[in-house]
């Protein structure tokens, strides 16, 4: 989907769609729904029998394309309306693809907790990401079954467990000495103003790189490596042929291009994976580098059902996987995060208190935050009212049969869950419209992030599926709140005096306009 970097499925950005359907699809799109009139037809025949959720009737063919094209509005925004008209579930038809879209807690209780199983699988991908997923060999996108278990459990136990997070304090201390140092260089060049998500991003990028492959690396390369990742995040947007599969032939250049960035993804990943196989040949050769990685469990991994470990292109296929999961995620989550600071200067107060009576002088660390109760009250707050994705990754009935809210939820459609309707349902939240960390506090609200003991909030997904990065995510966004706020003041740039909480789809669910803050160092 678009809205996870490297999610499986296909939601629109409506701002391609509008181009191309005005300038190419509207005369090309009404001869091809003549010719195949007669086709829907007889698959009309077919679905009749089947119950599906309500929703906004389309055009044979395309579906309800034209309308989420005309809406004039981001695509996550106009789910918010249809909400509105058809209610927690509805089926939008995208060309070829069926879309149904859950956005109450009970429904995604009954899909990914009671029924996780059944709908614990992924949908088809479209060519291009088959590319660049190696033909759906990831965790995220791996259909339900033995090869993602492996690939899972290996990710897990491998490098997001707590016990291996704890390994990687070094690598994150280090890097946030560099990230408040950029900060200050920044500042400093600029009358004091910084860009906060561009630096957050780049901070959980080295993070995660120095994770993935334990070598030390150089910024120029560091930005190199990030330039090409990005490249490839654009690339598999989705193409109005995903949903038109027969406009194909009118998109070759487009896929010759995605064969092109592959290929330069590979020839930036592989000598990162050599140079990591020499440093384990002869670990004295790079005595910076960290004694474990990613890579290193998966050199030899075995996966059920396959004959041998991952090859190199494989591996460039998983690593980059880890590294597209946690990075936009998480910055995005800094940049809501230092907005809501600088709307809020109480909260701002507060934060800085709880730190320096926790720590004094000295840099705040990720065992000092684990007790600060009010930090992780607006860890928890941020997370609810600014989820880094709007919807889940895409999931799939696993088997024929399927059933959700009392509707058919046919095999090889999409199954997307909307998440934010469910974190601002005032049913289950007071004031659910107002940015408020006190509510987490004593005797106040409470919520599992996990979803285990029910749904209230759930930016991580939840069930089978629930993204593995949770721990290593939360730790990584406090950390860097705590970082952030302990070294500066944050306050409002004149060029930005009514900051605006509008936001907009890019990989992440990102601040509309970018945010530029004035930071006062506190030394
Ligand atoms: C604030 C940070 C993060 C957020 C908000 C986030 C959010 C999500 C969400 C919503 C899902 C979809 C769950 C579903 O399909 O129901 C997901 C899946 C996933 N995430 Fe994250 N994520 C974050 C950080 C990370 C990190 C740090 C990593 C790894 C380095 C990661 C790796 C993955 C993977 C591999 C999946 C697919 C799981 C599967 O299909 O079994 N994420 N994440």
């Amino acid at each position: 989907m678009a809205s996870l970097a490297f999610s499986s499925s296909l939601l629109p950005d409506n701002s391609n769609c509008l181009v191309f359907m005005t300038a190419i699809a509207v005369p090309l799109l009404s001869i091809l729904v003549l010719l195949l009139l007669n086709k829907n037809k007889n698959n009309k025949n077919k679905t009749k029998a089947l119950n599906l959720p309500p929703g906004p009737s389309g055009w044979p063919v395309v579906g309800n394309l034209f309308q989420v094209a005309r809406a004039s509005k981001p695509f996550i925004h106009y789910v918010r309306d249809l909400i509105g008209i058809y209610g927690p579930i509805f089926t939008l038809r995208m060309g070829a693809r069926t879309l149904i879209i859950v956005s109450s807690a009970e429904l995604a209780h009954e899909a990914l907790i009671e029924k996780g199983q059944m709908f614990a699988s992924r949908p088809a991908e479209n060519p291009t990401r088959n590319i660049f997923s190696c033909d759906k060999f990831t965790v995220n996108s791996a259909v339900y079954g033995p090869e993602w278990r492996s690939l899972r459990r290996n990710m897990v136990s491998g490098m997001l467990s707590n016990s291996r997070l704890r390994e990687f304090r070094g690598v994150r201390e280090s890097a946030m000495e560099r990230f408040i140092q950029r900060i200050r260089n920044e500042a400093e060049a600029n009358d004091g103003a910084v860009w906060v998500l561009k630096n957050a991003r780049f901070a959980v990028f080295c993070i995660l790189l120095s994770m993935c492959f334990g070598v030390d690396l150089d910024e120029e390369t560091i930005i190199k490596i990030d330039q090409v990742m990005k490249r490839v995040l654009i690339t598999l947007n989705p193409r109005m042929d995903d949903y038109l599969p027969l406009l194909r032939p009118f998109f070759s250049k487009q896929q010759k291009e995605a064969l092109v960035v592959r290929a330069e993804q590979i020839q930036t990943l592989v000598p990162l994976i050599d140079m990591r196989r020499q440093i384990l040949r002869s670990p004295s050769k790079d005595p910076k580098a960290v004694s474990f990685s990613y890579l290193d469990s998966l050199l030899d991994l075995k996966v059920d059902g396959r004959k041998s470990a991952p090859d190199d292109v494989e591996l460039v296929t998983l690593c980059s996987e880890f590294l597209n999961g946690g990075t936009d995620t998480t910055a995005t989550a800094i940049e809501w995060a230092i907005a809501r600071l600088i709307e809020n200067p109480l909260i701002q107060t507060k934060l800085y208190q709880e730190i320096v009576s926790a720590v004094g002088e000295r840099p705040v660390d990720e065992k000092d935050t684990e007790k600060m109760v009010y930090l992780q009250a607006f860890v928890k707050e941020l997370l609810r009212k600014h989820p880094p994705t709007f919807f889940s990754l895409t999931h799939a009935a696993a088997e024929p049969g399927a059933k959700l809210g009392g509707y058919d939820i046919p095999m090889g459609t999409n199954l997307e869950i909307y998440l934010p309707t469910i974190s601002e349902d005032p049913k289950l939240w007071s004031n659910e419209g107002t940015f408020d960390p006190e509510r987490f506090l004593s005797g106040g609200e409470s919520a599992d992030i996990t979803g285990v003991t029910g749904i209230k909030m759930i930016p991580f997904g939840c069930g089978r599926r629930i993204c593995p990065g949770l721990g290593m995510g939360v730790t990584h966004i406090t950390l860097m709140v705590a970082r952030m706020v302990q070294e500066f003041e944050w306050c409002v740039h004149p060029s930005q005096p009514n900051l605006e909480f509008a936001d907009k789809q890019e990989f992440t669910v990102v601040m509309n306009q970018a945010l530029l803050a004035m930071v006062k160092s506190r030394q």
